[in-house]
């Protein structure tokens, strides 16, 4: 009999990663990387790590299920896989609420709550549920979980929560959640293997890929994070704005004459990068461009992110390590050297030729602040979570309602 597998499924805003992973002994290892890209036109199919690396164009339409997505990419992975080894999958959900409080296994009653929490995150809910009941319908009784974004933070303060608006919202659920939770929770554990004693001590991660948050780890826990309420809340992103004045949407609203569902898709679609160069939500098409509003964007972009990792030092008391993570966090000198440049007067020096190459320790020797490059890996959270509750017992499985 071949060899147990697991399947996860990460679904960010613009892309589905999709992980392959070993059943081992000693836990989950990961044998192959997918990504399904949504931006692309057609959509396309990559094979990012694995037996062959390719790319393929896909037939199948983004329809409201992608349930006819989701066959023709197993058909593709079954030629290097064997799926019928998979015994269960894996999915990140963004949006947990007070509902979840740590990974759980799907069934009806998880499930419900999952979708009770949709209006929540916008963006990013509704692709989880999809995924969730394609999976239902393509394997029938496969075991699957959730790990959710938004479960590491909620080990934060009330203080850090709390919005200062009449206190019962507070109670009604309106307050500070939190997410990138899973990226947090592996960068945590990976400082934790590189400094022991202190995994290290008061650390800022900025997880900059499409969505972007930063996230203050007190020995590895969670104190405090950009994000808020929704995934809108912080820095600037890929389209979303980051935090903005709320007096601008009742503008929008009442001035302009926008509905709330125009005003909702600006925010969302229609910001960050993309709005503020009008050219581009990627951050290496902009860096390529040599235009004012090119330029401009990536200035705004960086200057947020410097004044977050200030007020989250504030948060800790002191910095000792910054982290930079993700898309642009891993790959991007220019972009950590303009945060970075920002933030010399909290004791920041950079090593420009370290930058440059991508080293996993950025900073000078004498840097007062440790500055480090981690690649974050969400699906390796999910998996874990995924092979331990699946190993508990045999609990309810979800099957399509
Ligand atoms: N070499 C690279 N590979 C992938 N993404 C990159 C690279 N360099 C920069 N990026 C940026 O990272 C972003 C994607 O980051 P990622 O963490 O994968 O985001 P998400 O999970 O939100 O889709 C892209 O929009 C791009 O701007
Ligand atoms: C929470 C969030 O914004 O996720 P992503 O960066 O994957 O879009
Ligand atoms: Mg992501």
């Amino acid at each position: 009999m071949s060899q147990k597998l697991l399947l996860t499924f990460n679904a960010g805003s613009s892309t589905v990663k999709i992980g392959i992973f070993a059943r081992e002994q000693n836990g989950a290892k990961r044998i192959g990387k997918g990504l399904i890209d949504f931006r692309a036109e057609p959509l396309t199919f990559h094979l990012i790590e694995g037996p062959k690396i390719f790319d393929v164009p896909l037939v199948a339409k983004t329809d409201d299920l992608l349930h006819d997505v989701l066959e023709e990419v197993f058909d593709w992975l079954g030629e290097h896989y064997d799926l019928d080894a998979v015994s269960a999958v894996g999915h990140r959900v963004v949006h947990g609420g007070d509902l979840f409080g740590e990974a759980v296994r799907i069934d009806d009653t998880s499930l419900a709550g999952i979708e009770s929490l949709v209006t929540l995150a916008p963006l990013h809910q509704p692709q989880n549920l999809r995924l969730i009941r394609a999976i239902a319908e393509l394997k029938p009784g496969m075991p699957q979980t959730a790990s959710f974004d938004t479960a590491f933070h909620r080990t934060q303060s009330d203080v850090v929560r709390r919005f200062a608006i009449p206190r019962d919202w507070f109670d009604k659920g309106v307050k500070r959640y939190g997410f990138h939770g899973l990226s947090y929770a592996y960068i945590a554990g990976a400082l934790k293997a590189l400094d022991p004693e202190r995994a290290g001590g008061r650390a800022v991660v900025a997880h900059l890929g499409s969505g972007a948050s930063l996230c203050a780890l007190e020995h590895g826990v969670s104190r405090d994070t950009s994000m808020g309420f929704s995934t809108i809340d912080g820095v600037p992103m890929a389209t979303r704005s980051g935090a903005i004045d709320p007096g601008v949407l009742f503008h929008l609203v009442e001035a302009h004459g926008m509905s709330v569902k125009q005003v909702e898709e600006m925010i969302y679609k229609q910001s960050g990068l993309l709005g503020l160069s009008g050219i581009s939500a990627d951050s290496r098409v902009l860096l390529e461009t040599p235009s004012k509003e090119a330029c401009e964007a990536l200035d705004v972009f960086t200057f947020r992110i410097a004044g977050e990792v200030a007020r989250l030092a504030a948060t800790l008391g002191g910095l000792d390590t910054l982290v930079f993570t993700a898309g642009i966090g891993e790959n991007q000198p220019t972009i950590r050297r303009s945060v970075v440049e920002r933030l010399r007067f909290l004791g920041l020096l950079l090593d420009g030729d370290r930058n440059d190459r991508n080293e996993g320790v950025i900073s000078r020797e004498e840097s007062r602040v440790k500055v480090r490059v981690i690649a974050t890996d969400e699906e390796q959270v999910i998996a874990d979570d995924c092979l331990r509750l699946d190993a508990q017992d045999n609990a309810p499985l979800y099957r399509v309602l």
